[in-house]
């Protein structure tokens, strides 16, 4: 089964509102009807709505960069899957090493959040990854196979097939570090075994998108690897022509 690319940009908690709304006029505007990619943006929550609209009935989806684990109720701070839903979002970005490291978010909340976009419709994308001081200890599949197995022990091996994995490694992101195509394909490979082992079908449809400073220059070698389906683009994603550009290579 031939598994279509994906490239979604993760805009962190970047541009204001005029900016938000240049670059994803400045994206639909470049982006070429017949791409072979599927493309996404998560912009920062508040822009959802504005752009939302402007990507009525266009080809490029919206994501946002968390989900709640709650449908509704007193959780400061926090925004639902059913939220999300009413503004048009079909991706939302789950267990990201931002959230994991920085704000504590543990492998149990991140496949609580992980449950909720499922439940709704919403396409989970969710980030594995192991950090640098993780890979020279030689645990990267250690973690990874935690990380997964929370996912799988809550919501089992074929919610998988109405989610996405982007594979991070915590050392590539903002670094300007890429992992090589080789460290790329091999752990993304490892997934993909991983999940084959519980049900092959879930396993090959299965989108696992790479990330950690995918550039313009890195994308094609990158997305050319047989098991990695495209990426998930962070800093690169905020400059329309260099995101088009990767859009393009995939
Ligand atoms: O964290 C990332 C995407 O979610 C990657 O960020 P960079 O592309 O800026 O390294």
């Amino acid at each position: 089964m031939a598994r279509r690319p994906l490239v979604v940009g993760n805009w962190k908690m970047n541009c204001t509102r005029a900016t938000a709304q240049q670059l994803l006029a400045d994206l639909l505007a470049g982006l070429p009807t017949d791409a072979k990619a599927q493309v996404g943006v998560c912009p920062a929550y508040v822009f959802i709505p504005e752009l939302g609209a402007m990507l009525a009935g266009k080809t490029i989806a919206l994501g946002a960069q968390n989900v709640a684990d709650q449908d509704q109720g007193a959780f400061t701070g926090e925004i639902s899957a059913p939220m999300l839903k009413e503004f048009g979002c079909a991706y939302a970005i789950v267990g990201h090493s931002e959230r994991r490291l920085v704000y504590g978010e543990t492998n149990a909340l991140v496949a609580a959040r992980y449950a909720k976009a499922i439940e709704h419709g919403i396409t989970p994308i969710f980030c594995v990854g192991e950090t640098l001081e993780e890979r020279e200890q030689d645990k990267t599949f250690a973690v990874i196979d935690e990380q997964l197995q929370a996912v799988l022990d809550l919501c089992g091996v074929a919610s998988l097939s109405q989610a996405v994995i982007a594979y991070e490694p915590v050392w590539a992101i903002g670094t300007g570090r890429t992992a090589t195509t080789e460290q790329a394909q091999e752990v993304h490979a490892y997934i993909r075994a991983q999940i084959a082992k519980l049900d092959a079908e879930v396993a090959e449809g299965l989108q696992i998108l790479y990330g950690g400073s995918v550039k313009a220059d890195n994308a094609a070698a990158l997305f050319g690897m047989p098991d990695v389906d495209g990426g998930l683009v962070g800093g690169a994603s905020l400059d329309a022509k260099s995101f088009l550009a990767i859009c393009l290579a995939a």
